[in-house]
């Protein structure tokens, strides 16, 4: 994986100029903005940024279509949901059609909803010939080096055909993630670290360590990191 990065002085630095480079890359596209979301509470400021003003006013949400990167399997408003999260900070604040809102079902079995969801970004990418599933993919990074649901030492890191898959026993609650080709699929990826907490991790993705499943991806185009100065001093 290539990667820059970027180093902002704190979370609210990181947040606002992430949603000033949300915002020129959803104008800069032409058609269809599909941006996926990461749960995790680095990301809930930008969130609440994008549906403030000037963000709110300038977004093209009427273009965005918004999918999850990983979902943890409880009701929407459950407070541990990813939606639920996203849905309180921005999508209840803008005016995106419903119609774009692309959340991970968390009815039935895991299995099944993985295989529904699966479904659903196939028949989204669909409807983009030649281009990549999303416009941006955002990511966080675990203290264990996870991103997305993908856990260390899960069998979710070698799956190379599905996109998403029910992750089971890594955490409480089931889990359903994309997998790489998913989180690959990707015009742009970026990484929102912050907090000393994370410096190790941070660390060890910037060398590209493989044993981290932050480290794995291998994306077509360079990743952005963006971290504030406590995750990289
Ligand atoms: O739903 C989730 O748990 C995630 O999508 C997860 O991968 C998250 O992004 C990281 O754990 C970082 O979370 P923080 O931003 O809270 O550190």
């Amino acid at each position: 994986m290539t990667q820059r990065i970027e180093v902002l002085a704190d979370p609210e630095a990181l947040a606002r100029h992430v949603a000033d480079w949300t915002l020129q890359l959803a104008l800069s596209r032409p058609g269809t903005v599909a941006i996926a979301l990461s749960g995790g509470s680095t990301p809930k400021r930008l969130y609440h940024l994008l549906a403030a003003s000037p963000w709110r006013e300038r977004m093209p949400w009427d273009r965005v279509h918004l999918f999850w990167g990983d979902e943890r399997f409880v009701p929407a408003d459950h407070p541990d949901s990813n939606q639920g999260m996203a849905r309180g900070a921005l999508i209840a604040h803008v005016p995106i059609p419903p119609a774009n809102l692309h959340p991970v079902p968390v009815d039935g079995t895991p299995e099944e909803a993985a295989r529904r969801y699966e479904a659903e970004l196939r028949r989204f990418a669909a409807t983009r010939p030649g281009l990549p599933l999303f416009d941006l993919q955002l990511l966080g990074l675990g203290p264990d080096g996870h991103t997305a649901s993908l856990f260390p030492g899960t069998a979710a890191l070698e799956e190379r055909a599905a996109w998403a898959i029910a992750v089971i026993g890594a955490k409480p609650e089931p889990r359903i993630t994309l997998t790489y080709p998913a989180l690959e699929n990707s015009a742009e990826v970026a990484f929102l670290v912050a907090g000393a907490d994370k410096r190790a991790m941070l660390q060890r993705l910037r060398e590209g360590d493989r044993g981290i499943p932050a480290g794995r991806l291998s994306a077509s185009r360079p990743v952005t990191i963006f971290a504030d100065r406590a995750a990289a001093p």
